[in-house]
Parts: C-alpha cells; structure tokens; sequence
C-alpha cells in the first residue's frame, strides 16, 4: 500500500477494447468516454474507491497490444507500470477473445509485479455457452488470481476488489513461458551481466527479454554493453514462443470452444464491403442527419412555446421592478434572445448525438475507418487517421485528443489539421437555420451537402499536404474490428448527456458572455450609447472587414460582426444574428420569417446564404478546439498557421460559391 496516498493503487491494464473504463466507471461512478472500437481512452484517468474502509486508487490507462509502444498513449501506460506508479496491475482481458488477450497478459507476467486477472465480458461468455477452466488458466499463468467479471452488469465487482486487497502484495511464482534452450541462455548472461552492475533490479527477468527485443527505452537505460550477447533482434522468436504457449493454454483451460460468430460476419459482409462500405457509411451518415432534422423539429415546437413564454414573463418582471430600458433590453433582446434562442436547438443536438452515440457502441465507427482504410491511404494516412476524423462530426476537442492514437507525429499533426473541416455539432444551428429559411423544400439536403463538402474538403487537404511533403503513404491499417454489440443504455445516456451538459453550460458562459459583449458593442458608440446601430462600435468594427468579405456575398457589417463572434462558439454566430437583428426566437418559423426578410433587404440570397455556410463550415473552430490543438501539438506557431489557413481556405472556398452561384443564379449582393 502507498502511505503517502493511503490507498492501494490499482492500474488496469488491458487491450484496447477489454472494458477498462467501463470497469473503472463502474467502481469510482466516474463518466469516462466508453465506446465499442479501440483507443478510445487516451490518457490516464484516476479514481478512488474502497473496500472494508480500505481505500483503494484506481488508474484507467489506455489500452495496449503488447509493452512494444509505438503510439502516444501506448507510452502513457507503459509509463505508468515502469514508474511504480501502481502497487498491484488488474489485466483487464475480453474473456470472450481470450487468446488475443492472452499476449499482453504474458508480457505483463514477465514484469514480476503483483497482478491479478479480471476476466471481463462474462455475460457475452455466457451467453455463447463459453466455458474457461479458471483455476487451470491461474495455475498456467504463475498462480495469479483470476477473476470473472462482466463490467457491464456489475457482475464480480465486489469478488474482484476483495481480491485486490487480499492479494495486492503477491507477484507471480515462477517463470510463466520458458523459451528455447538458446534464449534462456541468452536471458540468463543478460541477467548475470545486469545484477553485476545493480543489484537492486527486481524483475531483472524482463529487462534481459526487453534487451533481445530491441525495446528502445530498456536499451536506451541499459548501461552495460551487450552487444555481445544481443547480437541481433530475437523479437519474432519471442514472440512465437509466446503464441505457442498460449495456444497450450488454450488447449487446456477452454472447455467448451465458441462458434464462430455469424452475426457479425454477415452484417459486416455488407458494411465493410469493398465497394458498398463507402455507399453505406454515406447513407448511414443522411440517415443520421434525417433524424436529426426530422425528429428535432418535432420536438422543437415545445422548446419554443417555453422560450415565448420565458421572454415575456422576463418583459414583464423588468417592467414590473421598473428597470430602466437599457436593462430591459439587454435581458430581454440580448440574453433572452440570444441564449434562449440557442436553447431551442437542443432537440436536434441530443438526437445528432444519441445517433453518433449509438453508433459509436454498436462497433460501426471502426467499420467506417476500416472501409476509409483505401481512400485514407491515397492521401498519405492511414484509416486510422478517419476516427477522429468522426469523432469531429461530435466535438473538435476530443477529436482532437483521439489522434494520440496515430503512431508518428507528422500523421497526428495532418490529422490535426483536418479534423475541424469535419462539420461539429455546434454548427448545426447554423445549417439547420439558414437552410431552413434559404432553402424551404431541400433544408435536409443542403445540410447534408455541407457534411460532406466538410469530408471532402479534409480528404482534398490531406491529400495536397502529402503531395507537397511528397512523403510516402502509410497504408497499413492496424485497427481491431471489435464484434457489434447492443449499445449500452448507461453508456449511450452518459454518452449524450455529457454532450447536453456541455452545451447547456456552453449556453451559460460562453454563449451568455459573448451575447452581453455584443449587446454592448450593438448599443454603445465612442460617444456612449446609440440609438442607430448603424453607429455603434459593431458596425464601426464589421465595416472594416466588408471589402474582403463582399467577394464571398457576405458583405455587411452585421454577418462580420456574427462570424467574428462565432470565434468563441459557433452557435454565436446564431445568437449573433438574434442580437444584430433583434429578433427574440429566431428558431421560429416567425423569427425565421422576420430574420429572412432583415437580410432579404439587402440583397441577401439563397446564394449567400450557401456561402455563409460554407464559411462557417470552414473558417477557424472555436476558441476552445484552438486550445486543445495548441495543447497536442505543443506548437503555438503551428496553431496560429492552422487558424491562418483555415480563415483563407475558408474564404477562399465562399468566393468560389458566391461566384459561381451569382453567375448561375444572378444574385446580387
Ligand atoms: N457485453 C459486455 N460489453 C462490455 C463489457 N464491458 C465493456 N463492454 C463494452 O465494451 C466496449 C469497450 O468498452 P471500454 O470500457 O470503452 O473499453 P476500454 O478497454 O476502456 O477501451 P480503450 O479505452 O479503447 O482501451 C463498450 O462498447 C462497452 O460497452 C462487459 O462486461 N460485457
Ligand atoms: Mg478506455
């Protein structure tokens, strides 16, 4: 036990995919990001719990294959085991694929720390009538205990905690897998050789196995000189004996094997099909949107029966604690209008996420990268790279973070780059009500469009950057296809309500302050507050950028002015037009009609309104995906590079849709 912290500290340690978080949600009551595809955790998480009064620290850490690291997160975890930062490793396994588990299971046994095994997904063992001699896989595994789980149904929790603390002290007995003759050998010179120099090594076993392997960071720490011994890399030797021990294991402790598991065979027959895959993610993807769309705007009706009466119940207290007019105005005309007319679009956010939700627990995301795997490979990344990529359909941030899983920097770093040209949620309030006001008939259409000429638009840049570095293409795709399971209701209602919790509170500040900033630059002037907006500080700063906006029809103050406040978020630039316009719901069809005739007054068409969607579809993400990009790349020049580009794409992109939607459709603006 560390007495520092008083608690036992417990790291699971698994393959991508075992259940870790799951686990780990289900002891602390935390709510980490579960999903069914491989490296969804990326960075180390801690809990607490206990046991009997016994504290006990709990560390998620991202899956691994093997101890051989190659990507960020992998790093994470092998960190944690090598710096002691745990007292006893859980190896979570997917006891439904024990062999593949095994792998990682025998190379943590080499570490000689106190280990237990937690077989998870027990239910799914079950239910394929699955039997596993316990206490034979135990005794083959150096005696550590095994303990059967299923973290979905909180089966085993309190066995495996129990077992923690009885056992936490206990490294395994003996040696687990004995190779040939002429590697023992070799092991046991290293060895000699490594205690002559510290003594102090205690799994000095594994360092002398890292050394024939060529693992980078043991050579790296290992003083003595070897090359002796380590005439060359016995890796492959390695690891077959390993595979061939593990196939001893399953030989004995499976008892009843699994059959083959049709299900998702034939379903993925269609979906991961070479020609019909892409077809498929696309329709899959309207689908989507078709809900989205269709089903958010039934329930919209009652959020904005509910902002009507909000905005006038808070008309009539400012009136009725006689607050003067300008106070009045800016709760009823900025915040009300402004962040209650956000509010309204929370409907079509949690069906977009309930859907993204339930395809991220179904196993389907992987499937996607996996059929992406070709396309991705033609402009230089592998398939790998089209997760995250996904993930931004959701959020940028945590796309973002997702790219720790790209094994070399400069794939991160493109991956990065594009990853905001993927359409987020927050910009969906911008589709759904220009093209609900432009575009009557084909609302649902144009929208979509929008998503992919966002998909394409990252596909084309990735592909121009390859070309310009003039690099080779990574084309091996090193993704698990995970079996498709039911979605999790726990997980797909933490899944969304996270999201709905983030936009509500991204209502609460960022959206509530940037509504107060503008109503303030709306109504004051350098001679105090002004009566005609045309004076105000807005107008005086919108006006600056209309020659270099007008080629993209979007030259007036008051669209400059919202799309530098969509800087913040990009559902201000919705709020933005509520302020700017003063109108009090503009996701009504009354709001709609007032905001569609404001911009109708000027000239501003269907075409411009395309433009502006383009635009917003483009130009720099918001403050915070800024932020997190700045954070994983570690470059504040690359990032404002990134802002930089993405502002002239963007531009750029508008010109040539204003232009050429002027010169087919003879708009004027
Ligand atoms: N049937 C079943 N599914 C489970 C169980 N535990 C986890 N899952 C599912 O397995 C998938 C992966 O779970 P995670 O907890 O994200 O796995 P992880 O090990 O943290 O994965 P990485 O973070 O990618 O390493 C999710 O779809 C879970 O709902 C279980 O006991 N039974
Ligand atoms: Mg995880």
């Amino acid at each position: 036990m560390n007495e520092e912290n008083k608690g036992i500290r417990v790291g699971f340690v698994g393959n991508p995919n075992c259940g870790k978080t799951t686990l780990f949600n289900a002891f602390t009551g935390a709510k980490l990001k579960v999903a069914n595809w491989p490296g969804v955790t990326v960075e180390r998480m801690e809990g607490m719990t206990s046991y009997n009064d016994c504290p006990i620290k709990l560390i998620d850490t991202p899956g691994i294959y093997s101890l051989s690291c190659y990507t960020m997160e992998e790093k994470v975890t092998r960190r944690c085991l090598e710096d002691g930062e745990v007292d006893v490793i859980v190896n979570v396994a997917d006891a439904s694929s024990l062999e593949r588990n095994l792998y990682l299971t025998l190379q943590l046994l080499e570490m000689k720390k106190p280990m237990i095994l937690a077989l998870n997904m027990m239910d799914l063992v079950e239910e394929r009538g699955i039997e596993i001699n316990l206490h034979r896989l135990s005794d083959m595994l150096g005696t550590i205990p095994v303990v059967p789980v299923s973290a979905r149904n909180r089966t085993g929790l309190e066995l495996l905690l129990d077992t923690v603390v009885h056992h936490y002290k206990e490294p395994p007995q003996g040696v687990t897998v004995k190779y040939t003759p002429r590697i023992e050998n070799k092991i046991c010179k290293i060895k000699t050789i490594l205690k002559s120099h510290d003594n102090n090594l205690d799994n000095i076993r594994w360092y002398a196995i890292k050394c024939l392997e060529y693992d980078k960071t043991v050579m790296n720490d290992c003083l003595v000189d070897l090359s002796g011994i380590v005439d060359r890399n016995y890796e492959k030797e390695i690891i077959n004996q390993k595979y061939d021990y593990i196939e001893e294991i399953m030989e004995q402790c499976l008892v009843k094997k699994e059959g083959s598991c049709t299900l998702t065979d034939k379903i993925d027959h269609y979906l991961t099909h070479p020609v019909l895959g892409v077809p498929f993610f696309l329709g899959i993807m309207a689908l989507v949107f078709f809900f989205t769309f269709t089903i958010g705007d039934i329930l919209k009706k009652y959020f904005e029966i509910a902002l009507d009466l909000f905005s006038s119940y808070m008309q009539q207290l400012m009136v009725g604690i006689g607050a003067s007019g300008w106070i009045t105005s800016l709760v009823v005309d900025g915040i009300a209008a402004g962040v209650g007319g956000i509010l309204t679009f929370l409907p079509n956010i949690i069906i977009l996420f309930l859907a993204l939700a339930f395809l991220e627990d179904s196993g389907y995301m992987a499937r996607v990268a996996y059929v992406m795997n070709e396309v991705m490979g033609r402009v230089g990344l592998s398939g790998k790279a089209f997760l995250p990529m996904l993930l931004g359909f959701g959020c940028t941030v945590p796309a973002v973070m997702a790219t720790r899983a790209l094994s070399s920097d400069r794939d991160r770093k493109r991956t990065i780059l594009i990853t905001p040209f993927m359409s987020c949620s927050a910009r969906l309030p911008i589709y759904i009500l220009f093209s609900g006001m432009f575009f009557p008939n084909h609302a649902l259409a144009v929208a979509y469009s929008l998503y992919l000429v966002g998909l394409i638009m990252a596909v084309a840049i990735a592909f121009i950057t390859h070309r310009l570095a003039g690099a080779k293409g990574e084309d091996t795709l090193l993704i698990e296809l995970p079996e498709y399971k039911m979605p999790d209701g726990r997980t797909v209602t933490i899944y969304v309500w996270d999201k709905v919790k983030d936009y509500l509170s991204k209502a609460g500040t960022t959206i509530f302050l940037a509504t107060i900033v503008l109503w303030f630059v709306l109504n004051g002037g350098p001679n105090g507050f002004v009566t005609d907006v045309s004076k105000s500080f807005a107008a005086i700063i919108g006006r600056v950028l209309i020659p270099i906006l007008r080629p993209a029809g979007l030259g007036d103050w008051r669209i400059a002015v919202a799309l530098i406040s969509g800087l913040s978020a990009k559902e201000v630039v919705v709020s933005s037009f509520s302020v700017l316009f003063g109108i009090s719901n503009i996701n009504s069809a009354a709001g709609m009609k007032q905001l569609f005739g404001s911009l109708g007054n000027f000239g501003f068409g269907s075409v411009n309104a395309y433009a502006l969607m383009i635009f917003c579809l483009l130009y720099s993400p918001c403050i915070a995906a800024v932020a997190a990009i700045k954070k994983e790349t570690g470059s504040i020049k690359w990032t404002i590079g990134m802002v930089l580009f993405q502002l002239a794409v963007a531009w750029l992109a508008a010109v040539l849709v204003f232009q050429m939607g002027s010169l087919l459709f003879y708009t004027k603006f």
